[in-house]
């Protein structure tokens, strides 16, 4: 018996690492019990509770038996195929999106080899559930259906213990983590820690999208309060019911952070900041990134995305970016993060300051930055007009004349039927970027963009629309949206062990994600590739990533690998089943003996 156990010890051991907590509370539970019954109740529940090793009903009888689990299903066998088959069943009965996005959150959570692979398979259907718009509904009722922690929360209360907070992840190994502290939601605004939907959104994409492994990713939120009032009053709120920490007590919690991150898993891991408001975001941004691996998806994975559009407005109009006149339509994370990457391309391809600063509009809330207009941030300064106030958008449109006209206001309908007949009036191929998230929040809906310009627009938007029918023309609207790039920025990131990540490896990005867009996309008018093809651009970029991070000595690996595509390729998530046990969690060569009926002992 104690041979046997002896022999156990590592199984067992990976068993604690993996099993999510209410599992371990059910073992402690499992002290009255003698040792035998003890290792078998772990096993079972081993393989069904972990989603990382459990098949379902795709165990087979055999393995039923060696696992101890014969009898926990029903009788029949089904392979993957079939349980994919009825996971569309299950997802095709449902009557929204969000209760399918709650059925795959569930199956994420219990048989994550299925999920991923039913993400794969259905990628362009399943998009718009677990991520933009359907993960805005999410975030939106988190207290109404939060069930189970599979991500981590630290506290602005845990302030000098996030080194003792971070222990109780159960993973020794994590190489990304995304957060946010649920400041800026797409354009909801302040969610505090309800944006947590967010962070898991994100990394599921990470795995679906780029093949990263599931457990070495870590969603994570600062809770540092929140200014929602609704929230506040809300019952059903899950975060800490006080006003949003500012100042030096929240810089220090996010500095605190970093550090126990980095202390725990390494310099190499990658800190990914999500949906932070736009002042802090570009705080941390500036403080950490040349220490730390560290990036952020709103200013700089959108950044790129941007650019690569207009790259792409560049490829099918044949008008150069030098002679393209821009009309950004707020001045946040978003714009200000594109105007920074179409800044850097200007400069390399040795354009003056004086003509990027004069093809450079921005309109803000309270109307066209001009010179006469105060307070106006550092970054924006240069693209000041000597003209008079103006607060119209549709009368900005007539006096810039812009080529590229993009939105990331999260302010529903401001790309009126004026802003956009206007457009089309000056061009004849306008390019529309309305990139506010969700939905309802667009700038202008595709059906509008396509309408108000006679069909003649090249038109993108954050999130998906569905193909436009005018005059009997079908247009399909290209989706421009981060998660483009942030999977493979991640991945060659990952691979790589990345020491930090500089400006020129999104400049890399951009023209990667432009030259995976195909001819047949341009000469339809889209911009981007379709999600359907999102994978191999995460693929791309990954190799890409890691190849300039290999090249210029910004990875902690001291061997660059001979072939980096190759090298990417096998350290992405295998989607087929594996053994139900496989090598690397040691098992007894036999089964444990199962426990004695109350009949048999009592012989
Ligand atoms: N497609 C994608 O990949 C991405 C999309 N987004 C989306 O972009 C939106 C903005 O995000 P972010 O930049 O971080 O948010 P911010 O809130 O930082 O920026 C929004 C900006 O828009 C300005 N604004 C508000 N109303 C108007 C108006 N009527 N006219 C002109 N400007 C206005 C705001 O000004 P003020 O501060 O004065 O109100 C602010 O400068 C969100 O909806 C988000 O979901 C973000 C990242 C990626
Ligand atoms: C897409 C994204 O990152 C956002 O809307 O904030
Ligand atoms: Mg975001």
């Amino acid at each position: 018996m104690t041979m046997q156990l002896r022999k156990m010890k590592p199984y067992l051991q990976s068993l604690l690492r993996v099993a999510p907590r209410p599992i371990i509370t059910l073992f402690r539970d499992l002290s009255r019990f003698d040792d035998e019954t003890r290792q078998r109740a772990r096993l079972e529940w081993r393989v069904i509770a972990d989603g990382e090793v459990n098949k379902g009903l795709a165990f087979t009888i055999e393995e039923r038996q060696r696992l101890g689990i014969l009898g926990l299903f029903p009788g029949s066998v089904r392979t993957m195929e079939d349980q994919l088959f009825a996971a569309k069943a299950n997802i095709d009965a449902r009557l929204n999106n969000l209760s399918r996005a709650h059925y795959l959150n569930a199956l994420h959570n219990r048989h994550r080899r299925l999920y991923y692979r039913y993400l794969r398979d259905n990628i362009d259907d399943v998009m718009p559930i677990i991520y933009t718009p359907t993960v805005g509904d999410i975030v939106a009722t988190y207290g109404l259906n939060f069930q189970f922690a599979t991500s981590m929360y630290i506290n602005i209360t845990d302030r000098g213990h996030v080194n003792d907070v971070l222990q109780n992840w159960i993973e020794e190994d994590v190489s990304a983590v995304c957060v946010t502290d649920g400041g800026r939601i797409l354009g909801l605004g302040d969610m505090g820690a309800h944006g947590m939907g967010i962070c898991c959104g994100k990394m599921m994409l990470y795995t679906a999208l780029a093949g990263i492994q599931p457990r070495v990713l870590m969603p994570i939120c600062l809770d540092v309060g929140t200014d929602n009032q609704e929230l506040l009053q809300d019952p059903l709120y899950v975060g800490l019911r006080m006003p949003r920490v500012k100042g030096a007590e929240y810089e220090e919690l996010v500095d605190e952070f970093v550090k126990a991150v980095t202390h725990r898993y390494g310099l190499k891991t990658l800190i990914h900041f999500e949906d932070f408001a736009t002042p802090n975001a570009f705080k941390f941004l500036d403080k950490y990134r040349s220490s730390y691996c560290v990036f952020n998806d709103d200013i700089q994975g959108t950044g790129c995305t941007g650019l690569a559009g207009f790259l792409n407005v560049e490829r099918i109009t044949g008008r150069k970016l030098d002679e393209t006149i821009f009309l950004f339509v707020g001045a946040g994370s978003a714009a200000v993060g594109i105007i920074l990457m179409l800044i850097s391309e200007l400069k390399r391809r040795g354009v003056s300051d004086d003509v990027i600063s004069e093809n450079i509009y921005i309109f803000e809330a309270y109307g066209l930055i001009t010179c006469e207009t105060e307070n106006v941030p550092e970054v924006v300064q240069q693209f000041r007009k000597p003209v008079k106030p103006l607060a119209d958008l549709a009368a900005v449109v007539d006096l810039a004349k812009p080529n590229i006209l993009l939105g990331a206001t999260g302010k529903a309908g401001i790309f009126t039927e004026a802003v956009l007949k206007n457009m089309a009036k000056h061009n004849e191929q306008p390019a529309v970027f309305a990139l506010s998230n969700p939905t309802l929040l667009s700038e202008c809906t595709a059906e509008q963009a396509y309408t108000h310009t006679e069909g003649r627009v090249l038109f993108c938007s954050g999130s998906p629309f569905p193909p436009v029918v005018i005059d009997g023309k079908r247009f399909e609207p290209a989706q421009a949206n981060n998660c483009l790039t942030f999977p493979g920025i991640a991945l060659g990131a990952i691979c790589s062990q990345a020491r930090t990540l500089p400006d020129e490896v999104y400049s890399v990005v951009a023209h990667e994600l432009s030259q995976n867009t195909s001819q047949k996309r341009l000469d339809a008018g889209a911009l981007y590739p379709t999600i359907k093809d999102a994978s191999t651009v995460a693929f791309k970029v990954g190799v890409a990533v890691a190849e300039f991070l290999f090249n210029n000595g910004l990875s902690h690996l001291s061997v660059i690998p001979e072939n980096i595509c190759e090298y990417v390729k096998n350290r992405q998530y295998i989607l087929e089943y594996r053994d139900a046990l496989p090598p690397m969690w040691p098992y007894p060569e036999e089964p444990p003996t199962p426990p004695k009926r109350e009949k048999e002992k009592k012989k």
